[in-house]
């Protein structure tokens, strides 16, 4: 993984938006105020759409220095010169991506509410484990759960740890004291009524979790 790509912050994730303008432009004012990571993920398009929107959001991404991750399909990751790919258990094996991946893709993998997946996606080259859901996600309401203690328990695969699944501004700050240092998050996101100040809210949350760090281990020192 590309070490300049922040290792903390929000990891924003795209909404099913079939109109590219329109993703485009709601994609932007996420940028702007503050993402650190982009997935596309689309589950309302076809593979043309999947295809033409990834490729226009790998400029909007490139300007705003924001890495650039498909989701389920690292075939196009690949093809389009994206910075990474998700895989969740339906989405192939980690350690075939990784092999065909460029050096220095970022590769992430759905871990669920499973620690022995995470040891596994952590030995077979992923460079982030995701747990979730945490909290009922209006996005995927049959989404498997996952408590802050699995967090916790990661820690020692030494890997980033990327939460997902019904985080709001309210409830993100557990999971950032639990130890996630990525908050993956689409509603909260892209459905609040202004997305730049949801962005700042969840920000809000790392410093404020940073403040009770000693003064050597702060993101922002
Ligand atoms: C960061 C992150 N974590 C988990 C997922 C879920 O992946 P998956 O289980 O493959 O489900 P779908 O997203 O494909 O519905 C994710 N996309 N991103
Ligand atoms: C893809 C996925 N996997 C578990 S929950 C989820 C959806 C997250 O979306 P939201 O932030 O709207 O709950
Ligand atoms: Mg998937």
């Amino acid at each position: 993984m590309n070490p300049s790509w922040p290792r903390q912050g929000l990891y924003a994730i795209t909404p099913d938006d079939t109109d590219t303008a329109r993703l485009l432009a709601r994609v932007q004012v996420v940028l702007e105020a503050g993402a650190a990571w982009l997935q596309y993920r689309n589950k309302a398009a076809d593979a043309a759409l999947r295809d033409a929107q990834a490729r226009e959001l790998l400029p909007l991404c490139r300007r705003h220095d924001v890495p650039l991750i498909i989701n389920d399909d690292w075939r196009l990751a690949a093809a389009i010169g994206a910075d990474g790919a998700h895989l969740g258990e339906d989405d192939g094996e980690v350690a075939v991506a990784r092999a065909s991946l460029p050096a220095g893709a970022l590769l992430g993998a759905s871990c669920y509410a499973d620690l022995d997946l995470a040891r596994k996606a952590a030995a077979a080259g992923a460079d982030y484990i995701a747990f979730g859901a945490f909290f009922p996600s209006p996005t995927k309401p049959n989404a498997r759960r996952a408590t802050p203690q699995l967090l916790r328990d990661s820690a020692a695969l030494g890997l980033p740890r990327v939460a997902i699944g019904g985080i709001t501004p309210d409830n993100a700050p557990a999971l950032i004291d639990a130890g996630a240092d990525l908050l993956a998050v689409i509603s909260g996101v892209f459905d609040a009524p202004d997305p730049a100040i949801a962005v700042h809210q969840y920000l809000t949350g790392f410093r404020r979790s940073d403040s009770q760090l000693p003064p050597h281990a702060r993101t922002s020192a």
